[in-house]
């Protein structure tokens, strides 16, 4: 068997761990915890190009494909405006959407993200 080699994790990649941790969180009913399907949204697809999920964006910090933290926020944004995009202002999944990205933008703050960084080991 080919073994394979387990890359050591980026500090980067440890912070976007740990912030990916608090954000899956919030999303309680884990409606963001898998790509919506057409099945679950009629349409979805020819509504929103770039569809994204917590599971998705878990995938690309395992790959490295997150070079920055921004990138990483800037997916969690587009997660949080697809939902607001495609459901009605009185559906549960926008209003969960608009909640999740009011706190999650609260957790990446400034300040907030220079005490996660002081606390990391
Ligand atoms: C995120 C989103 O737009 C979404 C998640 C879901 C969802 C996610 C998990 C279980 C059930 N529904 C959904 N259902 C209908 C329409 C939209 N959605």
């Amino acid at each position: 068997c080919v073994r394979k080699f387990k890359e050591q994790n980026s500090p980067l990649q440890k912070l976007l761990e740990h912030l990916h941790n608090l954000l899956e969180k919030r999303d309680m009913q884990q409606f963001f915890a898998w790509p919506v399907t057409e099945s679950i949204a009629p349409g979805y697809s020819n509504i929103i190009s770039q569809p994204m999920d917590f599971s998705t964006m878990k995938q690309k910090i395992d790959d490295g494909a997150y070079a920055t933290l921004n990138q990483y926020i800037d997916d969690f944004k587009l997660m949080c405006g697809n939902a607001m995009t495609y459901n009605h202002p009185e559906t549960i999944y926008f209003k969960s959407a608009k909640k999740l990205l009011h706190s999650g933008l609260k957790i990446t703050s400034a300040d907030k993200l220079k005490q996660m960084v002081h606390a990391l080991p």
